[in-house]
Parts: C-alpha cells; sequence; structure tokens
C-alpha cells in the first residue's frame, strides 16, 4: 500500500473533519501518499483529486461540516458508474480508499470492493443507525444539539402551560430522539421501533396536566411522521394548545463534541491500520469501548437490536 484515497459520502456528520484529520495524519505519519477525493462518489467518478499533506488539515478539527464536501450520487449506484470509478482510483495510483459515511455509502464502499478496490468504512452519520457500532461520528454532537432546544422549548412550553413537539432526524432508527428525550426529560418519546397509539399519548397529556404538569414535551423521529401533523391531533383531542417544532439541518451541523472528535481520531487510526494490514473490505466502529474492524458484509447485515430498557427508563421516568 503506497496511496490512500479519502472521500465524504451521504449526509455530513459534525466530527467528520476531525475523522479526515486523523486518517492524514496517521497515513503520513505511516510514510503513504494521501489523496483527496471531493463530493463522495460523483467527485471519485469525475476525477476531483487533489494531494493532501498535514497542512491540508489544519485548523478544521473544530469544525462541523466537511472540507471534501458530500454528496448523495446517483451514478455511483450503477455498475457502470461503480467501474468508472474503479478506473479513476487506477489512473491516480491510489491503492486503498476511507469512506465517511453511513449505511449507503458503506453499501457502495462493499460493491466497489468487489471491483477489487480496497475498502474501509468510517461511521460518519447523526442517525446511529449502523448496527454493527455502538456510536456513529456525529451522533453525540447531534444528540446535544437536540438536547439544547429540548430545555429551550421546555421553558417556552412551561410558561404558556403548552404541549411542545419537537421532531428530530434518524429517519429508521429512533436514536436521536430516544436518547434525548431522556435526557431533556420529555413525556413521550415517540419512534419508529415502537410506534404509538394516538389515545394513549393524549391520555398521558391529560393526566399529566391533571398532577400539575406545566408543560408536555414529546420527542418525535421525523420516520414515525410530521409534527406538525401529530400536534393538530393532540390538540383536536385534548384541547391543550400544542406547538410544533422540527429541528431539521440544525442537527447536521456545530462543532462536534469531544466525545466525536475523540471517536474520528481513534476510527480514523483505525482505518489505516487496517488497510496497511492488506485487509479489502473493512469498517471500524466502537463496542464496549473498544475499536473493533469487521468485514463490512457482515457489518451492514448485522440486525440492529433494539434498546428496550433505555426506552422503559425512559418511560419509568417521565411521569
Ligand atoms: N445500494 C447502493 N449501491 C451503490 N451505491 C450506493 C447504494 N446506496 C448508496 N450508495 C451510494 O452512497 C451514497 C450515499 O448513500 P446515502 O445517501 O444512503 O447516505 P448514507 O451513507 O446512508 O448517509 P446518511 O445516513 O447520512 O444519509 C449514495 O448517494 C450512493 O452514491
Ligand atoms: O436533507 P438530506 O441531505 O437529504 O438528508 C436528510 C436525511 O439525512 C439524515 O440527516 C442523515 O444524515 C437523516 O436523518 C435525514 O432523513
Amino acid at each position: 500500500m503506497k496511496t490512500i484515497g479519502i472521500l465524504t459520502s451521504g449526509g455530513d456528520a459534525p466530527g467528520m473533519n476531525a475523522a479526515i484529520r486523523a486518517v492524514v495524519r496517521t497515513a503520513l505519519d505511516k510514510g503513504l501518499k494521501v489523496m483527496g477525493i471531493q463530493r463522495g462518489y460523483s467527485g471519485l467518478i469525475n476525477g476531483e483529486i487533489f494531494e493532501m499533506n498535514r497542512h491540508s488539515v489544519s485548523d478544521i478539527i473544530h469544525r462541523g461540516g466537511t472540507i471534501l464536501r458530500t454528496a448523495r450520487c446517483e451514478e455511483f449506484r450503477t455498475e457502470e458508474g461503480r467501474k468508472r470509478a474503479a478506473k479513476v482510483l487506477k489512473v491516480f495510483g491510489i491503492d486503498g480508499l476511507v469512506v465517511i459515511g453511513g449505511d449507503g455509502s458503506f453499501t457502495g464502499a462493499r460493491l466497489l470492493s468487489e471491483l477489487g478496490v480496497s475498502a474501509v468504512g468510517i461511521p460518519g452519520t447523526i442517525d446511529n443507525d449502523l448496527a454493527y457500532t455502538q456510536y456513529t461520528i456525529g451522533f453525540d454532537t447531534a444528540l446535544n444539539t437536540v438536547l439544547d432546544a429540548i430545555n429551550k422549548i421546555r421553558d417556552t412550553s412551561t410558561s404558556h402551560e403548552r404541549v411542545s413537539v419537537v421532531e428530530v432526524m434518524g429517519r429508521n432508527c429512533g436514536d436521536i430522539a430516544l436518547y434525548a428525550g431522556l435526557a431533556g426529560g420529555a413525556e413521550s418519546v415517540i419512534i419508529p421501533e415502537k410506534g404509538y397509539n394516538l389515545n394513549e399519548l393524549c391520555r398521558n397529556i391529560l393526566e399529566g396536566k391533571l398532577r400539575g404538569k406545566m408543560h408536555n414535551l414529546i420527542v418525535l423521529a421525523e420516520g414515525v411522521g410530521g409534527a406538525e401533523e401529530l400536534a393538530k391531533k393532540i390538540e383536536e383531542v385534548t384541547g391543550i394548545i400544542t406547538r410544533a417544532t422540527i429541528l431539521g439541518h440544525i442537527q447536521r451541523g456545530g462543532s462536534p463534541s469531544a466525545f466525536d472528535r475523540v471517536l474520528a481520531a481513534r476510527l480514523g487510526a483505525k482505518a489505516i491500520e487496517v488497510l496497511l494490514e492488506g485487509k479489502k473490505a473493512r469498517v471500524v466502529g466502537i463496542r464496549d469501548g473498544k475499536v473493533i474492524d469487521q468485514d463490512i458484509n457482515e457489518a451492514l447485515s448485522t440486525k440492529r437490536e433494539f434498546d428496550e430498557e433505555l426506552f422503559d427508563i425512559a418511560r419509568a421516568l417521565s411521569y
């Protein structure tokens, strides 16, 4: 292995820059040449590739977003697109590719490895939806952004004695909602893994009010439905003014937390180690506090185990 390439793909996540920095500087420290690929798989197909040095990643550890930019690339979903990508890697003499992204990006990396490319994936997505790793880079920062918002919404919700529905990201994974709901003391957490019953939800709200609750905070994962729609339904049933807040892309930005930066450093270093060992199709992650690497196929087929215990704690503490 002489030259590695690095790209970020899919949705950006706070900590991606810290991961790029870790990959670039570890690789250079090991005597490798590093090529930065811009705009994910799109930039790879189009040859948007430049050489990186230690200075290329100066002053980025604390920045959100990704200096390499990111993209969702339709062309890469076709075999023809991936064949072009593999050829471009050859043209630039890149023998190992580091992909920072989520499950879609990893699927792309897996398919690319079938064309003979040595690829390693680093989990970078706020969703925390990759089952093989306990945490993905960006999740902790997004969680803290949501928590900050919940604290603020709680203030106004209490003053006006209203119900507030806060919609958070996470597509098919309720982790942002569950962890933020638990940390923010929400009355209800609605996530795709569990669904919800409108009558039960409204009954909890009314019983809470009778017990003297001044506010009622509901954290809703986007995958279950829209906050506006739910707020309307709640207001119709309970008669209590209900406001909806959609946090949206604010969750994807901002300076990464210490946890995400340390995770990014550890996973970035591991990715280079894995490539230097000559492994072909791997992902890196964290389990029980230890950095691990695993076959990409195995990792992608790992089923997510929902944390019932955590959900139950959130429920028990919520009323
Ligand atoms: N099945 C697939 N085959 C080939 N390439 C894929 C596939 N799925 C995704 N990709 C490639 O990976 C890119 C990123 O995937 P996707 O948009 O699903 O984001 P992600 O990596 O899952 O990140 P996030 O979780 O933040 O959305 C896609 O635009 C596409 O180029
Ligand atoms: O606006 P975009 O880039 O399409 O991404 C939205 C999606 O990406 C994610 O934020 C993950 O990065 C999901 O939670 C969300 O559904």
